[in-house]
């Protein structure tokens, strides 16, 4: 990291106070998005970025592949949790042992990369993580809901549009559970995510740095102050690969059922959940509070089903048909 960006932003501490937070952002907000990638890459353990290989993701994950850090430096992000399993082969790793078992070299790319797959992306999104894990020759870790390999058997325990019957329970079962599992199997810290302030909405007022009330994780937005254009500009400079409905007209891309060109030219969300007051997945909501209705939801469900199953029960069974038989 150039010895600029280290002293200007230089007083991470994870324990730090709302008012380090927001001496930090007042800093960030002064650097570009490259600087804020470095300082990231270097000040910030367990550090991984989150993508559905939107427009923003895809920079940043250009950005981090063009930062080269030293090996110094690098045994400060992926610090090895305390392992007296450990093999000879994983403890020479040392410093970046952690990543190295989990499949990534991070020589190359240090910035684990997950992808969330709810089972309901356009072929186009899918076609692209491929061509970006091929670009850039780094791995991806998918994570899809939980005991599902595909939409039939998510449907199979959940049913068919489950996103029409009962939202808050899709978006959880599909990207927060998932999320969350990402992030405790990778042992993360800090999460790059692909939000701007330009997305309007919630994110109008994003910080470029945020922090997780009850868990601690830190939110990394480093393109919070680009527009689209910004963006769009940056993939066409560096022929960084993007999805294919960017050329149909999509702005903001998710699951193919709530995702529509957008509608509005000054609103690039405008084509997500049409229709609906709905203006979130659940990703970047509050996760207790989001986890809480998802189980009080479930509990709702349970207890409807077995007044139902009593209710059946109490029944007595119907009379047989009477079968007359003529002589
Ligand atoms: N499926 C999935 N997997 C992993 N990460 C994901 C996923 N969906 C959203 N994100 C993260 O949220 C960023 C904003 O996404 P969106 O604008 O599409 O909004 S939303 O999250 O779907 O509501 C998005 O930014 P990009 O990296 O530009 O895709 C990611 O950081």
């Amino acid at each position: 990291m150039p010895e600029s960006t280290a002293s200007q932003v230089s007083s991470f501490s994870t324990t730090f106070t709302p008012a380090h937070l927001k001496f930090i952002n007042a800093k960030l907000e002064k650097l570009s998005p490259e600087k804020i990638i470095e300082w990231a890459m270097i000040s910030l353990p367990g550090l991984i970025q989150t993508t559905a290989f939107g427009p923003t993701g895809l920079v940043i994950l250009d950005m981090i592949n063009r930062i080269h850090i030293d090996q110094q430096s690098a045994a400060n992000v992926h610090p090895t949790p305390a392992s007296s399993s450990a093999s000879e082969d994983e403890s020479d790793d040392n410093d970046d042992g952690h990543f190295k078992k989990a499949g990534y070299n991070t020589q190359r790319h240090p910035v684990p990369l997950i992808f969330i797959d709810t089972l309901y992306h356009f072929q186009e999104t899918l076609d692209l993580a491929q061509q970006v894990q091929d670009h850039y020759n780094i791995p991806l870790k998918v994570y899809k809901p939980l005991n599902c390999e595909t939409t039939a058997e998510f449907e199979s325990q959940y049913g068919q549009q489950l996103w029409e019957t009962d939202d808050l329970s899709y978006d959880y079962l599909v990207k927060v559970e998932p999320g969350r599992r990402a992030y405790q199997e990778l042992n993360a810290q800090a999460v790059i995510s692909g939000r701007r302030r330009s997305q309007k909405g919630d994110r109008a007022h994003l910080d470029i740095l945020e922090i997780e009330s009850g868990t601690g994780l830190l939110k990394l937005n480093p393109l919070a102050t680009w527009s689209f254009q910004q963006v769009w500009t940056y993939l066409r400079a560096y022929q960084v690969p993007f999805n294919a409905l960017l050329d149909q007209g999509y702005r903001s891309i998710g699951d193919w059922h709530s995702t529509k060109p957008a509608t509005n030219p000054d609103d690039e969300r405008s084509g997500r959940w049409e229709g609906k007051q709905k203006t979130e997945c659940g990703l970047h909501v509050d996760y207790f509070k989001m986890r809480a209705e998802f189980q009080a939801t479930q509990k709702k469900k349970q207890a409807l089903l077995a007044s139902r199953d009593a209710a059946a029960a109490a029944t007595p069974a119907s009379t047989p048909a009477t079968v007359v038989v003529q002589a």
